[in-house]
């Protein structure tokens, strides 16, 4: 059967992936009440269509940021890729590219950012985790501005790791320890098995360890990353990182009025609103529940961004018409890549493109830009509002 949506490509990979690799893609904090709000946000809202407009040509592009978007979204950052496919990270920038839309990679990559910026003349972001040792933050983000990437989006939202029962059951761990479990999966996905086999054996945080300059450890570091985040981080560190980078800098993790308001008084270019897609705090509000309140008090000042539980067009859409500038994909491209690679980013890609512009003509809109709150039902704060988690 040919993969219709996200949905489908999510049951391939889940088929595809050792249940290691699948569990951490996939799972939430705590009991995935947070994972389960995203998409009931997007679910309680509804639109208001116009018809007979003439929608023969439509635009789906924007400018976020000074730069072109083919469509309101972005590749977003996703830290231990290379446990879905060898090199992961060039395909995923690639088929951002060729798609035209930025790829922001993660500071928990498993490739390098000279390789992945060797890969692809597109549009690179770089995602920055700030851990104890400020100089390995500082490395990152010299070596990013060397590679051309254009802004710097730093992640606040993870002090910590959220409670993941699942990576507990499953043993999580860089490397990848052998364990009766996890030679019952391997032996259950012999081709994930194969394809790690090909890469030379667990994903390494190989651009981490490039900035540590530890190459010899790299495995240690990668074991010890969450424990080695910078719990002190506070709001002076963004005037740190505007004497460190020159271009945009967006703060990632937002998710109350208050913080965006602070971001906004503080300078920062953008925001993301987001909660991690459900896998730090649990119980968090979902970004696009808090969206039109942010909106009424920083939207004239920031950019803003939004992310979780994006898996259609129409989403895109709806964030769009509540003032979102774009959304960032989060597992959405992970499973087209766990499921057919590079082919299957690509897909990916395509299928929102295609729900988006569909759902553009059928609201009688011609452009993305034309997209606001009159594409909604008049009481989209109430169904917001009456949003139930049960
Ligand atoms: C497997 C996985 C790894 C992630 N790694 C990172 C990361 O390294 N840095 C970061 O800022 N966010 C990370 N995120 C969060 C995403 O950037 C994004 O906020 C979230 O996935 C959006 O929700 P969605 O997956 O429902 O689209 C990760 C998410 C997933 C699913
Ligand atoms: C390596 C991790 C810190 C990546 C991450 O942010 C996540 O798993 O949610």
């Amino acid at each position: 059967m040919t993969p219709a949506s996200i949905a489908d490509y999510q049951r391939i990979a889940r088929k595809r992936l050792a249940r290691i690799a699948f569990d951490y893609l996939e799972g939430g904090a705590e009991d995935g009440h947070t994972l389960r709000r995203n998409r009931q946000a997007f679910e309680r809202l509804t639109f208001q269509p116009r018809v007979m407009c003439d929608v023969t040509h439509v635009d789906s592009a924007v400018t976020v940021l000074g730069r072109p978007l083919a469509m309101p979204a972005i590749v977003g950052p996703t830290g231990l890729n290379g446990l879905y496919m060898p090199r992961a990270e060039e395909d995923l920038a690639k088929a951002a590219h060729a798609a035209g839309l930025p790829f922001v990679l993660s500071s928990a990559s498993t490739s390098l950012i000279e390789d992945v910026r060797r890969a692809t003349a597109g549009d690179l972001w770089l995602q920055l985790y700030v851990q104890q040792n400020r100089a390995i933050a500082e490395s990152m983000v010299q070596r990013a501005r060397d590679a051309n990437f254009s802004v710097l989006m730093v992640t606040v939202d993870t002090p910590v790791h959220g409670v993941r029962d699942h990576d507990v059951h499953n043993g999580f761990k860089l490397p990848l320890r052998p364990s009766v479990r996890l030679m019952a999966d391997l032996l259950m996905h012999p081709r994930w098995c194969l394809r790690m086999i090909r890469q030379g054996g667990s994903p390494q945080l190989v651009n981490l360890a490039r900035s540590l300059g530890e190459r010899a450890n790299i495995n240690a570091q990668a074991a010890t990353m969450s424990r080695q985040m910078d719990m002190g981080l506070d709001w002076g560190a963004i005037a740190w990182l505007r004497k460190l980078w020159d271009g945009p800098i967006v703060v990632k993790g937002i998710l109350s009025v208050h913080d965006a308001d602070k971001a906004a008084q503080l300078g920062v270019d953008g925001i993301v609103l987001s909660n991690h897609g459900g896998r730090q705090l649990a119980f968090a509000p979902s970004p696009i529940e808090i969206l039109p309140r942010v909106m009424d008090r920083v939207g004239q000042r920031l950019t803003v961004i939004v992310d979780g539980g994006v898996r259609r067009g129409s989403d895109i859409a709806k964030a769009r018409a509540l003032g979102a500038q774009a959304v960032l994909l989060g597992r959405a491209p992970l499973y087209g890549l766990a499921a057919s690679g590079r082919a299957g980013v690509d897909d990916v890609l395509g299928i929102l493109r295609r729900e988006f512009e569909i759902t553009l003509r059928l609201l009688g809109r011609c452009q993305a830009a034309q997209l606001d709150a009159t594409a909604l039902d008049d009481g989209h704060r109430d169904q917001l509002a009456r949003l139930d988690c049960s």
